[in-house]
């Protein structure tokens, strides 16, 4: 099998280097492999293999990869930020075979259509894009409007466990803030509806990331003795002769190997090299290479070889939080006794093929916007920003919604047990950041700024402001709800009708009036958010296709511009955000890129 924590010394060049072998990069190296077995391919990961890791195969441990001491995923580092009362934050990210797609939650989500189309980009909108979107899935729900796919490599089901009482009552409340229910919410156009969670969860219950899917058949089916991947190895740079790509340098991760001192190595491309380290990571690998903004690189000690002043700018992500309440839930109703070894080993519940570890407890999804009157409550520069953006796409949600049976967050929170939280995401952020290098050497800091909530106008803020109230008017209504988790919430004043409660007896009553919030509720709403705010591990965009005029990084094709043989493949290239949680989008980059590229080698002919 051509997987390897040490090259081979035979395996000097290759016809294509994938740097990073991540959810994109699995799919175009797998694509790629298929379309001609002759075709060498090396992908170099910076994280381990993935394969027969349980805590990754078996869905119901997805919060294992973000203890922080956990080696599947990757901590980035962000700057301080006054728009976030000071605080640094701490950014996962996937670190390991199959990238984010091996350590995620699993929530199946899509993009709106009409997200692709506001790419702009020639062979990139929703229609161009419908056929990769079915392409990459073996969708298991019911499909009225034939927008699924039955055939793909990662199959799309519900699992083997799911709490119906969470999903009626959350159902029902939901109705009553007008969000009814859609059979499929993931159509790539429903708005202001909630509908029961697929996940990226097999019918027999393992998780469905992109190396599983894509990569490891083809590793095992001896048909494709030319696909090697070189795994715990990082990448340094891409190497240029004049400003054609031709190889990389790349290292041992010292976070599994001890002695790495002159270990660098080097290995070449005879066709193309493609950058696939995510969009934390392809645009600090760029700058290291000398592709980028003449000034940062300059600073960096970084020789140019071409300027590319988009590289790391516009970084997006989707801002989070997390909301627990007090239920009267069972232990059976969520994912905590099993999350905190109440129910055996995990290797007690694998002996036992427990139907829990196919569960990754987001039990519904609500895509919703602002009412008029809504949008009206949050102000004329809110009302403005929202005629601009949002009026005339009524297709487009503000946030997005998932109830989970559990806590997906740090328990050291002491969110309850058994815990029900609300987790919240606002999408189209106003707000933008940046993630450049500081230095030449991999292990040199980034300066990484989320950008999260420092928009002019204060607008992201005030997303999130609407999606508290809105979320804690549909929980307080869920028959099991008996109040917030104090701790969790924002802490409004004693005497405020925003204050929190615990209620010993039983739910509300079905006619308690809604929360009429004050001026002084909303400031404490504000702080708290700038408190708490984290990210949704969705970050896209710093590497943008679209004209180089613009600040664009790749074109259509997703070439680099300025060079030759270089192209990127992942996030990055993300030219505007997208209403979903983001693998399905990361895949589909893949699918696409892959058509892309094989046309381009002339592969398969
Ligand atoms: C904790 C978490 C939860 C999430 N939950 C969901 C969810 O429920 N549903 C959903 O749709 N999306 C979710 N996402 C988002 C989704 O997984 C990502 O958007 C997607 O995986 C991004 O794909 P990518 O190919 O751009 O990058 P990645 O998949 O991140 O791949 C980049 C790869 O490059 C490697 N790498 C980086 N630098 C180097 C280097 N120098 N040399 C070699 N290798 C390198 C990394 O180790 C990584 O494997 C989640 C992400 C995380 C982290």
């Amino acid at each position: 099998m051509g997987l390897y924590t040490n090259l081979p010394d035979e395996i000097q060049e290759v016809d294509v280097i994938i740097a990073g072998g991540g959810t994109t990069a699995c799919v175009v190296a797998s694509r790629l492999a298929a379309a001609d077995p002759n075709l060498s391919i090396l992908m170099i990961e910076g994280g381990q293999n993935n394969a027969g890791i349980p805590t990754i195969t078996h869905p119901a441990y997805f919060m294992s990869s973000l203890a922080p001491e956990s080696k599947t995923n990757l901590f980035y580092k962000t700057n301080k930020s006054a728009a976030l009362a000071d605080r640094e934050l701490i950014l996962p990210s996937g670190g390991i075979l199959g990238g984010g797609s091996s350590t995620n939650f699993m929530t199946y989500s899509r993009a709106q259509k009409s997200d692709f189309d506001s790419w702009g980009v020639p062979g990139w909108s929703g229609a161009d894009m419908l056929p990769y979107l079915k392409k990459l899935e073996t969708y298991h729900g019911k499909d009225d409007k034939g927008v699924h796919g039955y055939d793909g490599p990662i199959h799309i089901s519900r699992g083997t466990y799911h709490r119906k009482r969470i999903e009626e009552e959350f159902i029902a409340s939901a109705a009553k803030v007008g969000w009814s229910e859609a059979e499929d919410i993931q159509d790539l156009k429903t708005v202001n509806a909630v509908g029961r969670a697929y996940r990226y969860i097999s019918p027999d219950g393992k998780r469905q990331d992109a190396a599983t899917c894509y990569l490891h058949p083809l590793l095992s089916d001896g048909k494709h003795p030319n696909l090697h991947v070189l795994v715990q190895s990082q990448v340094k740079r891409i190497l240029f002769d004049n400003n054609k790509a031709v190889g990389v340098e790349y290292r041992p991760n010292p976070t599994f190997a001890s002695n790495i001192a002159g270990e660098t190595k080097t290995v070449k491309a005879r066709r193309l090299v493609v950058a696939s380290c995510g969009a934390c990571g392809t645009p600090s690998l760029l700058e290291r290479s000398g592709v980028g903004d003449q000034t940062i690189l300059q600073a960096a000690g970084v020789p140019l070889v071409a300027a590319a002043p988009g590289v790391g700018n516009g970084y997006e992500d989707h801002h989070l939080a997390l909301y627990p309440y007090l239920n009267s839930l069972d232990a059976a109703d969520t994912l905590d006794a099993l999350a905190y070894g109440r129910m055996g080993s995990a290797e007690e519940l694998i002996k036992q093929q427990h139907p829990m570890l196919g569960w990754n407890a987001q039990e519904v999804q609500g895509k919703a916007r602002p009412t008029d009157a809504e949008v009206a409550a949050l102000g004329p520069e809110f009302q403005k920003a929202w005629d601009r953006e949002f009026r005339d796409h009524p297709e487009k949600p503000t946030a997005i919604f998932t109830v989970i049976a559990g806590f997906p967050g740090n328990p050291g929170a002491e969110p309850g047990d058994p815990g029900l939280t609300m987790t919240v995401f606002t999408v189209y952020p106003f707000s933008r950041g940046h993630v450049h290098i500081t230095g030449p050497q991999l292990d040199d800091a980034v300066d990484f700024d989320t950008g999260f909530f420092a928009d002019a106008g204060g607008l992201d803020i005030k997303k999130h402001q609407w999606t508290y109230k809105k979320q804690r008017e549909i929980m307080r209504r869920m028959p099991c709800y008996r109040g917030e988790v104090a701790a969790c919430h924002p802490p409004f004043a004693p005497g405020s009708q925003a204050a929190t409660i615990s209620l010993e007896d039983g739910p509300l009553p079905a006619d308690a009036p809604a929360i009429e919030y004050s001026a002084e509720d909303d400031a404490v709403i504000e702080k708290w958010l700038r408190e708490n705010i984290s990210t949704t591990w969705h970050s896209l965009g710093t590497c943008k296709m679209g004209p180089r005029d613009e600040k664009g990084v790749v074109d259509a094709n997703l070439g680099v511009y300025g060079v030759e043989g270089l192209k990127v493949a992942d996030m990055s290239i993300v030219p505007r955000n997208v209403a979903a949680n983001t693998n399905n989008t990361a895949l589909a980059i893949g699918e696409k890129a892959a058509d892309i590229f094989i046309k381009e080698l002339g592969l398969g002919r």
